[in-house]
């Protein structure tokens, strides 16, 4: 067990996890698993889950009583199927019986500026320029060719949306909404990969979970299958100031001065508090940890919600169209993309009927700007867009929230995304620890960058490989590989010629040096 300080030492622990969301605690169960009980775990936050974060609100009419809603995570991603593999996840939501609903993507109702708008054949479209996109980035792969944009990837699939608002929104539904950036920002290669690694392993099932315990159930419920309660190893509401790493320790410096020192420290920070120097690093972070950081990009989600009031018959303005059990609907606006673009139905069969729970998901630019601006002046732009899809006569919300995440300075963001030309070695320099120092989290993962299938399989691995030298276990004790240059694959100087339109004798005309 950790060794309590004396006068102006500190904390004495084999293992420091930083980060109490479910990459942090997958990596102190790995640890458990392997025997190693000597751990703490720190996070700023006052409860288990980090980015599986939920709230109360509206309230039930009968009871009084508040929903529960998530402003974080809400679906497991990719199920698994009969004898294939199973997303571990869907694994946990099983095993601690999260309430959750499969989303049944069919079931949208298209809007434009002027009400009900029949364009939902235009996500098949947009799938049938995607089975090229999908071949083309195997091809890219396989063969070392030089990525591009999922833009680039979708053109040449003949997927051309600039001109029409509709097929924008379409596209928005297909890619922003998964990526929270949008094709001209995503990497074709690796967006692909993502994709694959999920929902064709996997499955393609996406389930949502609304759990009135909140989605963190299931990675608390998991914690505590080796945490005792009151476990004076979770060290909650703790804010760490700066980490201090070498090749035979690390320490940890918290806000309200004490300090833990360890063998070895997991840093499952989020991409956007990396790139956010909220933390300092002793020594600094050298040049190529930078490359890493800095390279891969963290986008941000946010859902805005509301709740309304019912008719007298009962039903929501919503509930109208031509399926009462609609769970999507997706607006075209005539003059800005991803404005508004995607609500959701709490309120349908299956969900919480009757809880009046609408909400809109907003991405990147119209996050930040939503985040940036009052609750007031987001709520009357989000009224404006539902009264050109439903009419004039909707009622005003009852309650309406949401969160910040941008500024949210334990997260800076909501999930990473891979950029256009990042190479495999970049992102490994994220992910490859410094001396005792390892980081691990949904942003470090090749596979499953984004999901929480990513931030848990991480945290596992991290911590297998440190139970690995701590239990002197050589195959599994091994430095992750990093790079300390990054080279540029397809154009060398060789190549800058006349016949390649290269007219300038040499790089050094313009001061750059050799
Ligand atoms: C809006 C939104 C929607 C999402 N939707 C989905 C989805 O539907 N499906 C899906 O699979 N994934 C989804 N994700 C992604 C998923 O939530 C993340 O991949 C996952 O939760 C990340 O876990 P993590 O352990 O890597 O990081 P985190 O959960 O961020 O854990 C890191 C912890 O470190 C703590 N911390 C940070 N800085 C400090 C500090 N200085 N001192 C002490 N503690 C600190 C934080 O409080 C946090 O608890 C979504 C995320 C968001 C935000």
């Amino acid at each position: 067990t950790p060794v309590p300080p004396s006068n102006g030492t500190c904390t004495r622990t084999k293992v420091a996890i930083l980060g109490a969301g479910v990459s942090g605690i997958a990596a102190a169960q790995a640890l458990s698993n392997a025997s190693i009980s000597d751990f703490i775990i720190v996070d700023v936050n006052d409860y288990i889950g980090g980015r599986v974060k939920h709230t109360t609100f509206g309230k039930n009419a009968t009871t009084g009583q508040p929903y529960t809603v998530e402003l974080g995570a809400n679906w497991v991603q990719g199920l698994g199927s009969e004898g294939g593999p199973e997303n571990p996840i869907w694994t946990l939501a099983k095993k601690w019986g999260l309430t959750n609903t499969y989303s049944n993507y069919s079931m949208i109702q298209t809007y434009d500026e002027n009400g009900a708008a029949d364009f939902a054949g235009m996500i098949d479209d947009y799938e049938t320029a995607y089975t090229t996109v999908e071949q083309d980035a195997g091809t890219i792969l396989t063969q070392n060719y030089q990525d591009r944009t999922m833009r680039t990837g979708l053109s040449i699939a003949d997927w051309k949306p600039k001109k029409d608002v509709r097929k924008q929104a379409a596209e928005w539904w297909s890619c922003d909404w998964e990526y929270a950036y949008s094709p001209d920002q995503s990497s074709q290669t690796w967006s692909i990969v993502n994709y694959n690694d999920t929902f064709y392993q996997f499955s393609d099932e996406n389930n949502f979970v609304f759990d009135q315990r909140g989605f963190n159930y299931f990675i608390e419920s998991e914690a505590y299958t080796f945490l005792k309660p009151n476990d004076t190893r979770l060290r909650l509401s703790t804010n760490v100031t700066s980490i201090t790493y070498s090749s035979n320790s690390v320490t940890v410096t918290m806000a309200d001065g004490s300090c833990i020192t360890a063998d070895y420290a997991i840093c499952t920070f989020s991409l956007g508090v990396l790139q956010n120097d909220v933390v300092e690093f002793t020594p600094v972070l050298p040049a190529w940890k930078q490359t890493g950081i800095e390279g891969m990009q963290m986008g941000t989600y946010t859902k805005i919600f509301f709740q309304f009031p019912p008719a007298a018959d009962g039903t929501f303005f919503w509930e109208h169209g031509d399926d009462p059990t609609t769970q999507f609907f997706l607006y075209a606006d005539p003059i800005e993309r991803g404005w508004y673009p995607v609500f959701q139905s709490l309120s349908a069969p299956g969900f919480i009927p009757g809880s009046g729970i609408f909400f809109v998901t907003v991405v990147y630019s119209q996050s930040y700007r939503a985040e940036q601006q009052s609750d007031d002046a987001t709520k009357v732009e989000v009224m404006a867009v539902l009264r050109k899809m439903f009419g004039n006569d909707i009622p005003d919300p009852v309650d309406f929230m949401y969160p910040r995440w941008s500024m949210e300075p334990w997260a800076y963001g909501s999930y990473s995304n891979w950029p256009p030309g990042m190479s495999l070695e970049t992102h490994q320099n994220l992910r490859a620890n410094l001396g005792r120092l390892w980081f691990a989290g949904e942003a470090t993962s090749v596979s499953y960058f984004g999901f929480l299938q990513g931030a848990y399989t991480e945290g596992q691995t991290a911590g297998n490989a440190i139970a690995g030298c701590l239990n002197k276990k050589r195959t599994l004790c091994k430095n992750e590989a990093s790079y300390q240059v990054i080279r540029g694959c397809a154009t060398s100087e060789r190549q800058l010629t006349t016949n390649n339109g290269w007219y300038v004798s040499s790089m050094l005309t313009f001061g750059f040096e050799e």
